[in-house]
């Protein structure tokens, strides 16, 4: 798989994410975009389908969490959307995954990539023991999960680009690691605990960062995604 930025369009509404991508409108590589909750919530699945006529590929990050019954019919709602890739939490186990891979597949075979989310890279080792009561270490853990995603039949997993290497050997490196937790050197962490650089990213093995803040709030976001681009693809 090619390496890849995508860009987290943490946005209210279509009318701010379509004045955000229209400064991208003569770039020569289209960005890949992830739509989250906050977007697809307000907008509801119009604004994948605008997204998707302009020519972006699109990882749609609802991170499904339930009983498997519930994530399999919620994702056979979204393969109808045909986005690139989306994702269900490790958390809700392997029988969970296998529904969701189930749910996602179309009646011709075809499907979006699906990941799993192992430990959010906003928490810490130390709260995912004292408030979690995880009793392994985050590593550990983050190890376990993408096992248990790659048993499951699913693609890859969301982690930190500081986890990419140690799981691409536990699960092999056809196995994705799609990873947020990503800032410039000189760059303001805010919520995030387990982060990168995205050169470092880069040298760590990740497949794709997602980069939300460092591009949308940057002076410049065009500038932003190039130097992002630059070190993390080449
Ligand atoms: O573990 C996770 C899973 C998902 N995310 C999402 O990625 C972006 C990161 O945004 P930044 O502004 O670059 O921090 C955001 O949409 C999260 O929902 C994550 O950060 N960590």
């Amino acid at each position: 798989m090619q390496r890849d930025v995508i860009i987290a369009c943490d946005f209210k509404s279509a009318e701010d994410t379509f004045r955000f991508l229209d400064l991208f409108k003569d770039e020569e590589r289209k960005p890949f975009l992830k739509i989250g909750m906050e977007l697809f919530y307000a907008e509801g699945p119009s604004i994948v389908r605008e997204i998707k006529r302009r020519g972006h590929k699109i990882f749609l990050d609802l991170k499904l969490h339930d009983i498997p019954n519930t994530v399999k019919k919620a994702m056979a709602v979204l393969s109808r959307l045909d986005v690139d890739m989306c994702n269900v939490h490790a958390a809700g186990t392997i029988e969970m995954m296998k529904a969701a891979l189930e749910g996602l597949t179309r009646a011709d075979g075809t499907r979006p990539l699906l990941i799993a989310v192992t430990q959010l890279t906003s928490t810490s080792e130390e709260r995912m023991r004292s408030e979690l009561l995880i009793d392994a270490s985050i590593n550990d853990t983050i190890v376990k999960y993408a096992q248990n995603t790659r048993d499951a039949g699913l693609d890859g997993v969301v982690c930190s680009p500081l986890e990419a290497g140690m799981v691409h050997e536990a699960c092999g490196a056809g196995f994705l690691t799609v990873t947020p937790g990503v800032r410039f050197a000189d760059g303001d962490v805010a919520d995030q605990v387990r982060v990168t650089t995205p050169a470092r990213a880069r040298e760590i093995g990740s497949d794709f960062i997602v980069v939300g803040r460092p591009i949308t709030a940057a002076e410049d976001p065009v500038a932003a995604y190039r130097r992002c681009v630059a070190e993390f693809v080449g």
